[in-house]
């Protein structure tokens, strides 16, 4: 069992490649904690820094309370398992999946027991006698789990251990390890790219971008409530909608979202609408999941966002409709560069807003939202189109007038820097 913190830890390569950036975070004890983010974003980095195989460069891991930087791998008592967990070859896999019990020189009576154990939760015990070279690239991950598993330790790190897996054994050896990490209750730090697995066996995910923690919270929490534009189109498939608007906050009317020609509009009960008051005239950018837009025969009710539809794609269980709306769409890869660290759930200063919020509903905010839309700044803009999902294509042809309805309570809006206008909190 073990806690980990990590406290404001950077790591900086000798050829002056940053890797990490002031990364802070407690993994309490017990935890799956999955780090996600993009290729190079520095997940390995931190994992092999708590493993000990990392230099670190700034700032301080504590291992169950105790300052750690300098204790070698094998006083952390760590068990790693990698993407091509290496086996010894000439051990069968009774051999390898026994070998620390071997080396911690364990009974040896008991130790057969262990294996065997080991080898049946692991779907392995047909072929406890095999030689690595003889076994399938799954179960050669299943065998370097089982003896990652069966030292016992207190920590296990796993640095995508399914990535090198078909799409089926990858499921199969998800929902295993979950199952078995779980059972034995060891802190576990699990890096992947794949937004399934984490999602799936996270108890909270830490997203990374750039050497930088981006967010962390519960899967529900990242994925209905994440706390910048990257977190938010990192996660989900189809991906979140991004759409440029400009925020007028009206007196007694509330808050508009202009998105293009069309409009949503918070009122003033909505909690996110005091703080987008002081964000009155400028570009920010909203995010609505697919999921949160459902096609309505009335264009007239509540809030909804209209369009042509242009095509739709077949993805087995359902229809992935691509509606042009004359919304301006943005680039999540030039919305959300980091520039500064900052605590995740910081709360954008509340002081003073509630003032401009109110001097608005007095009478404006002396700014006026031009009647013609600027050109949007915010982000580089990629895709012409909103998307939804649709269960059946009947009644839907290419070209045809499409209503949205759109779960005002879902919408996420963003500012400039990326991150959210209203505040996260964990
Ligand atoms: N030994 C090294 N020397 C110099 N730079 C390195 C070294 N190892 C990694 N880097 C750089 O540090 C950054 C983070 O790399 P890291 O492997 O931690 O990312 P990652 O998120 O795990 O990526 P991937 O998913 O592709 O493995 C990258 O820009 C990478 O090029």
């Amino acid at each position: 069992m073990s806690e980990v913190v990590l406290e404001a830890v950077s790591k900086v390569y000798p050829g002056g490649q940053r890797a990490v950036a002031e990364l802070s975070l407690t993994v309490p004890d017990g935890e799956f904690l999955v780090l996600l983010g993009p290729s190079g974003c520095g997940k390995s980095t931190t994992l092999r820094m708590v493993a000990g195989l990392e230099e670190v460069t700034g700032g301080t891991i504590w291992l169950d309370g105790r300052p750690a930087n300098e204790l070698t791998p094998r006083e952390r008592n760590v068990a790693m398992v990698f993407q091509n967990g290496a086996l010894y070859p000439h051990r069968s896999v009774r051999g390898n999946i026994g070998f620390p019990l071997q080396m911690a020189k364990a009974d040896p009576a008991e130790s057969a027991e262990r294996v065997t154990e080991m080898a049946r939760a692991l779907g392995l015990e047909q072929m406890l006698d095999r030689l690595p070279g003889t076994l399938s690239g799954g179960q050669r991950q299943r065998v370097a789990m089982g003896r990652a598993i069966i030292r016992e330790p207190s920590l296990f790190l796993m640095d995508e251990p399914l990535s090198n897996l078909d799409a089926a054994l990858r499921n199969d050896l998800r929902l295993e390890i979950g199952g078995l990490v779980r059972g034995l209750g060891v802190t576990t730090l699990y890096v992947t790219h794949d937004q399934v697995e984490a999602l799936t066996l996270a108890d909270r995910i830490a997203v990374m971008n750039e050497g930088f923690l981006e967010d962390v919270g519960t899967p529900t929490q990242i994925y209905e409530n994440p706390a910048t534009a990257f977190v938010a189109a990192f996660l989900g498939a189809p991906p979140i909608n991004l759409l440029s608007a400009t925020v007028e906050a009206v007196a007694g009317e509330g808050v508009k979202l202009h998105l293009g020609r069309q409009r949503l509009v918070l009122p003033w009960t909505d909690p996110r609408a005091q703080y987008l008051a002081s964000h009155h005239a400028d570009e920010v950018v909203v995010g609505i999941r697919s999921d949160a837009l459902r096609p309505t025969g009335d264009p007239h009710l509540g809030a909804v966002l209209s369009g042509h539809l242009r095509t739709l794609e077949f993805h087995g269980h359902e229809w992935l409709a691509h509606i042009d709306a004359g919304v301006t769409v943005v680039d999540p890869a030039t919305v959300s560069r980091r520039r500064e660290p900052e605590p995740v759930g910081a709360v954008p200063r509340p002081a003073g807003m509630a003032g401009r919020a109110l001097s608005l509903l007095r009478g404006g905010a002396g700014r006026r939202v031009p009647a013609e839309r600027p050109a949007p700044h915010v982000g580089a803009h990629r895709r012409a189109e909103l998307l939804t999902r649709l269960h059946s294509r009947d009644g839907y042809t290419p070209g045809m007038d499409v209503h949205l309805a759109v779960d005002l309570d879902r919408v996420l809006v963003f500012g400039k820097d990326g991150r959210r206008v209203d505040p996260v909190s964990r």
